[in-house]
C-alpha cells in the first residue's frame, strides 16, 4: 500500500504548478500529471518534476489501436515516470501492446502500467444508457480488471467501491488506484463514485488520487496533511 496520496496536478501552466508545489517547500511528493498539464506544456513538465524529486503518475489514458499505443508507450517510457495508463476499453491486445512498448522504451525499470476501468465520473445509469453495457457497474469494472490482469498490466484505476471485489478476484498485489476521493466537507463536483480517504483505505484501495480537495483548498498543505492522516488511519488492510 502506497502511504502517500497522489496529488493530481490539474493546472494549465507550469507557473501555476510550480506556485502550488512551492507551498510544500522541498517535500518530495507523489504527483499525477494529466492531460491538462501535459498536453499544454509537454514533456518538459516531467523533466522539471523529476528534478524536484517528485514521483510521477502520467495519466494520459491512451486508447487507440495496439500498434499506435505500443509506439506511443515506447516514447513515453523514456520520460522516466513511475506509473502510466491506458483505457481498458481499448482491449486486451492494446493493453499487452502498451506493456510491450514500455518494455522496449524503458532504459531501466519500466513504469507500472494501469488501465482505467470505468471512469469515476460515470454512474451505473449513464453506463447503461450511453455505453449500452447491460450488467452492473461493478461487473463491468471487474470484467475490465480481469482483462487488464490477463494483458500483463500491474493494476487498474477504479473507484473505491469496486476495490475490494478486484482485490478478491485479481489478488492483493494487483493495484487498485482510486481517484474520486473527497474530504467529507467537499463537493463531489463531476465525480459520481466517491469516498473519503479513510473509506478508501478501509475498502481496499492501494493508492488514492486526490485533486480538488487539495488543489482548490484554501490551505492546500493542511488539506494534504488531513488527507494523508485519514488515509493512514486504519492499518489492517493490505
Ligand atoms: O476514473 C478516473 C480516472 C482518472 N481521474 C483523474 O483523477 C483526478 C481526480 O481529480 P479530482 O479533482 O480529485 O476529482 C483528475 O485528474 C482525473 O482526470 C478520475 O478522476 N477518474
Amino acid at each position: 500500500m502506497e502511504k502517500e496520496p497522489i496529488i493530481a496536478l490539474d493546472f494549465p501552466t507550469w507557473e501555476d504548478t510550480e506556485h502550488f508545489l512551492q507551498l510544500f517547500s522541498n517535500e518530495s511528493l507523489y504527483v499525477k500529471v494529466g492531460m491538462e498539464l501535459y498536453l499544454q506544456n509537454g514533456p518538459a513538465v516531467i523533466e522539471k518534476l523529476k528534478k524536484m524529486n517528485h514521483r510521477i503518475f502520467l495519466d494520459l489514458k491512451l486508447h487507440d489501436i495496439p500498434n499506435t499505443v505500443q509506439q506511443a508507450m515506447k516514447g513515453l517510457a523514456n520520460l522516466g515516470v513511475d506509473m502510466i495508463n491506458v483505457h481498458a476499453a481499448g482491449g486486451e491486445k492494446m493493453m499487452a501492446a502498451a506493456r510491450e512498448g514500455l518494455e522496449q522504451g524503458a532504459s531501466g525499470n519500466r513504469p507500472l502500467l494501469l488501465a482505467v476501468t470505468q471512469l469515476t465520473s460515470t454512474s451505473e445509469k449513464q453506463m447503461h444508457k450511453e455505453q449500452l453495457i447491460p450488467v452492473s457497474l461493478e461487473e463491468s469494472v471487474l470484467h475490465y480488471a480481469k482483462l487488464t490482469k490477463a494483458a500483463g498490466c500491474d493494476g487498474v484505476v477504479c473507484s473505491v467501491h469496486e476495490a475490494a471485489a478486484i482485490r478478491e478476484a485479481c489478488g492483493a498485489e494487483f493495484l487498485r488506484v482510486t481517484p474520486g476521493i473527497r474530504l467529507k466537507e467537499d463537493e463531489a463536483n463531476d465525480q459520481q463514485r466517491i469516498a473519503d480517504p479513510a473509506g478508501a483505505r478501509a475498502l481496499g484501495s492501494s493508492m488514492i488520487v486526490v485533486g480538488r480537495s487539495i488543489t482548490k483548498a484554501n490551505k492546500p498543505v493542511e488539506a494534504y496533511q488531513k488527507v494523508k492522516q485519514q488515509w493512514g488511519e486504519i492499518t489492517h488492510v493490505k
